[in-house]
């Protein structure tokens, strides 16, 4: 790992990242050309300008041609529309390439992001992640569709400019020459240091960004606990931390900006000098004499340009290589080549066979020991157990998020390794605790279960689910926007809505992770209700936390600290008066009436 760093950093230095942009670039082959070439175009009309100056000032101010002189303006009007044209084109096709390959981009991305196992999202935050879709993805837009063809103009006219200087004197040119190492090496050591510098300030922005993001998630929190001074202050330090980070980089810039001007406008200050010598001297006209400074200052304004610019593409670079190690991250979790399919007619079984297991990031401490249990088709388990003891985890590893370390997990009777993952969940539903809305309307929302349902199939889900009564009453019925920037739903609404929906997945295994927050009386028989219509003919696993449940399922599996401690009926297991029993007694108080009834 220690060398690994070294290697990192020398990699960041280049621009190389940006050629991961070059297949995007390939798929608009006709935009690039076009883009190239009116790049080209504009470049030329421009070289051919000091040639026409030249022309005005040694033959043109005279009596005697005074017709030369207008065909030449005209000849000067043609090329300021050829200029102008092209310009405009070279606009049009590099700011659309630009626009295209970064929407390509964020797609990929994304798409990218959503296959990543949650192994990835334990580390990663989720405010850096959409980062890179917004402001890396901005960045190299902008670099995609202006910079790099600015920096294609500013070569060209660079290298032609220089050649011109040449074919117009080349003894002048020679001294231009020997002016360019020093430049040179200016502009390579103050470029190097601006990229660190702008990298560092893109991590700043990044980070107060992510800041931001957790913040305005949890927002009720943030004002239920009064911390808005203590969060604003912790912002604002970040964006200032951004700031001067930014601020290091511009000064950087500035610095560049000034020794790359100064030096390349001093040489053709010195250059004018020993050339108007030759001038007096009748060696060389005034034309060519101008016309070679024309050149000159084309070529140099276009070398000073390339630094500003080459400051922007390192920092474009940046970014490229930011995604691109988004794009390279490989899903922890992936069918294997040839995935061995499950059986066509799902049974429901499952089984968990001495199933050993760690969090990514928390490798010394297991979660999960030894465990080992089986599910069989249409039966109901219920998991019970002290808060941390592992319930949840039971439930990704089902759904495969997590491998275990040792032992396996089987859905009937394939090994989840073997399996296509997609296939393994296609075979769940799921309805967690807190059940997800998303922002758009409440059909939407239960079509998320599955997205090609019919509307007959979403309002008969929700009947089925209890929530049709509610969805009715809403403003615009099943068409009402829920969630962010709509209507807020209750906690009972949001799990009828949860059932709802893996109503419609009509998924031969069902996972319910009870929710632990009180719902009132009237809410609960409701979600009851709909639970036990959900449940029918399913194999369920269910983490518990009502008394109603417990009594109703086939099994209990009571775990403790990532061990089944205790295995029964309800029954049964409160005879045993052990662990189960404690718990019973203290979570199920609501239920004390039925409980004292069930014993
Ligand atoms: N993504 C994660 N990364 C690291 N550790 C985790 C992660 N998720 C859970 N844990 C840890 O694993 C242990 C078991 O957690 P789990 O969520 O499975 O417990 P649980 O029985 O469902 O608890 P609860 O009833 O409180 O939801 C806990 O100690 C928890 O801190």
């Amino acid at each position: 790992m220690a060398d690994e760093a070294p290697i990192k950093d020398a990699r960041r230095r280049s621009i190389a990242p940006l050629a991961r942009l070059f297949p995007y670039l390939r798929r608009y082959r006709a935009l690039v050309a076009g883009a190239l070439v009116s790049l080209v175009l504009a470049a030329a009309t421009t070289l051919t300008l000091p040639v026409a100056v030249r022309r005005m000032i040694d033959h043109g101010f005279n009596e005697a041609q005074a017709g030369v002189i207008h065909s030449y303006f005209a000849m000067l009007v043609v090329i300021a529309a050829v200029l102008a044209a092209a310009s405009a084109l070279r606009y049009y096709f590099v700011i659309t390439i630009g626009e295209r390959v970064v929407a390509d981009l964020r797609r990929d991305v994304f798409a990218h992001v959503t296959t990543l196992s949650p192994a990835f999202f334990d580390t990663a935050r989720s405010g850096e992640i959409v980062s890179r879709l917004t402001a890396d993805a901005a960045q190299i837009k902008s670099v995609v569709g202006a910079t790099a063809s600015q920096a294609l103009r500013n070569a060209i006219m660079a290298i032609g400019g220089a050649a011109m200087m040449v074919v117009t004197s080349p003894r002048l040119s020679l001294m231009v020459l020997g002016a360019i190492p020093v430049i040179v090496l200016v502009l390579v050591g103050f470029g190097r240091s601006v990229r660190a510098r702008s990298r560092h300030a893109q991590d700043m922005l990044a980070e107060a960004g992510a800041f931001a993001g957790e913040q305005i998630v949890a927002v009720r929190t943030l004002q239920a606990f009064t911390n808005e001074k203590l969060v604003v202050g912790k912002f604002a330090a970040a964006v200032d931390r951004a700031f001067l980070a930014a601020r290091s980089s511009i000064k950087a810039r500035a610095v560049l900006t000034f020794f790359a001007i100064f030096f390349i406008f001093s040489s053709v200050v010195a250059v004018l000098w020993f050339g108007s010598r030759d001038v007096l001297s009748g060696a060389m006209t005034a034309g060519t004499l101008s016309q070679f400074l024309l050149y000159a200052v084309l070529a140099a304004g276009a070398l000073g340009s390339l630094s500003e610019v080459w400051g922007e593409i390192s920092q474009a670079a940046g970014a490229a290589e930011r995604m691109s190690d988004i794009l390279e991250e490989k899903p922890g979790i992936a069918a294997p080549a040839v995935p061995h399919p499950l059986p066509a007619k799902a049974l429901g079984a499952v089984e968990f066979r001495e199933v050993s297991f760690a969090y990514p990031t928390r490798s010394d401490r297991p979660t999960l020991k030894n465990l080992s249990f089986t599910v069989r088709p249409g039966e109901t388990v219920a998991i019970v157990g002290p808060s941390g003891a592992g319930k949840s985890t039971v439930f990704s590893l089902l759904m495969r998020f997590y491998d275990p370390e040792h032992g396996a997990v089987f859905i009937d009777g394939v090994d989840l390794r073997d399996a296509d993952p997609l296939e393994v969940r296609s075979r769940m539903a799921v309805v967690p605790q807190d059940v997800a809305i998303f922002a758009d309307t409440a059909a939407a929302n239960i079509a998320y279960g599955n997205p090609v349902a019919s509307r007959e199939a979403i309002e008969a889900a929700a009947r089925d689910a209890l929530a049709d009564t509610f969805l009715r009453g809403l403003q615009n019925g099943y068409d009402t926007q829920v969630g962010e920037r709509g209507i807020t739903l209750s906690g009972g609404q949001r799990q009828r809505i949860g059932i709802a929906r893996a109503i419609l997945r009509d998924a031969p295994i069902l996972l319910l992770d009870e929710a632990t927050s009180a719902l009132d009386a009237e809410s609960e028989t409701l979600v009851q209700s709909a639970l036990e219509h959900l449940m029918k003919g399913r194999t369920t696993l269910v983490i518990a936390h009502r008394l109603a449940t417990v009594l109703k399922a086939d099994r209990i599996l009571v775990l403790d600290d990532g061990e089944i401690v205790e295995e029964g009926t309800h029954r049964s297991l409160v005879q045993k008066n052990g662990l189960y029993a404690r718990l019973a007694r203290m979570q199920f108080e609501r239920g004390a009436d039925a409980f004292e009834a069930a014993e």
